[in-house]
């Protein structure tokens, strides 16, 4: 794993590193034309690299850009400048190699649990029986299988969330994207799905990027925590968790890990 790295978001001609899944390579983001009047200028010379298998969250003020990342690196919009590798190839739109879960869920109301996890297998090369087994495995990896003929109208938020995660794992994607995905969910759905989050990332070991706003989320989570501020939107600082999984919130190294987070966010431009 990556250490501490606070230089992050400086320009930095460094090669990325050969082991990264993602690296991102001075990103910037202008809203409306460069220098133009209400243009915005969302993100500047954002760098940083997320290696296979880590857990990296993103962190940072309201406006400090971490949608329009999210965005960029998922291939929805594009950057104004700089370029974003997922295993060494630029990301030039949506793709399989990412598995991408968003707060709001994002599933089809008129699939069924099953249906909606095996969408995105229905495009793949994979016979039926191997589609089908696949989809039983993802059920049985969030613990969904007995509410696989279910309507997502009938599931709480924390299921829906737990059906869009099996959805994005379904395809075996290299990097799980995730923009806020327990943000819907009250606090104590939260927590059990940060738990099981772990769990599916330690036995799927995939590469995991991961918006929030709530800093113990992150610090329950992450290898790494990239802090970022606003105006515009930049790294201020990448904190490396060095503490041992399962982490309770009642531990002083977790409080400390959350106090140094929250003055980096809140230490003003
Ligand atoms: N489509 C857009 N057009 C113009 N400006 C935009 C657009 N989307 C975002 N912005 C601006 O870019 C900046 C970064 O916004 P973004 O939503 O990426 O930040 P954020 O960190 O996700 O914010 P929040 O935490 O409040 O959701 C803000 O100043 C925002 O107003």
């Amino acid at each position: 794993m990556a250490g501490v790295n606070g230089d992050a978001g400086g320009a930095d001609d460094a090669p990325a590193p050969a082991e990264a899944s993602v690296a991102l390579d001075g990103v910037g983001k202008t809203y409306g034309g460069d220098g133009e009047e209400g243009s915005v200028r969302a993100l500047d010379d954002v760098s940083f690299s997320v290696a296979d298998g880590e857990f990296v969250c993103l962190v940072g003020p309201s406006g400090c850009g971490k949608t329009t990342l999210f965005r960029i690196v998922a291939g929805l919009i594009e950057a104004t400048d700089g370029r974003v590798l997922l295993d060494g190839t630029p990301v030039t739109g949506p793709t399989t190699e990412m598995g991408v879960v968003f707060q709001e869920y994002h599933l089809f109301p008129w699939l069924t649990v099953e249906e909606n996890v095996g969408f995105g297998l229905e495009r793949s090369d994979r016979s039926p029986v191997e589609r089908e087994r696949r989809v039983d495995e993802m059920l049985d990896l969030v613990g969904l299988t007995e509410f696989r003929d279910a309507y997502p109208k009938s599931l709480s938020g924390g299921m829906k969330q737990r059906v869009a995660i099996a959805r994005s794992l379904a395809v075996d994607p290299n990097l799980l994207l995730m923009d806020e995905p327990f943000g819907a969910v009250d606090a104590q759905t939260r927590e059990m799905l940060q738990r099981e989050l772990l769990d599916v990332w330690a036995s799927t070991g995939k590469t995991v990027l991961f918006v929030t706003h709530d800093v113990a989320e992150a610090v329950t989570l992450a290898d790494r925590i990239v802090v970022m501020a606003a105006e515009p939107g930049r790294v201020r600082e990448i904190v490396d968790v060095d503490a041992e999984r399962p982490r309770e919130r009642g531990d002083p190294t977790f409080a400390e890990y959350v106090g140094r987070v929250r003055e980096l966010i809140g230490a003003g431009p």
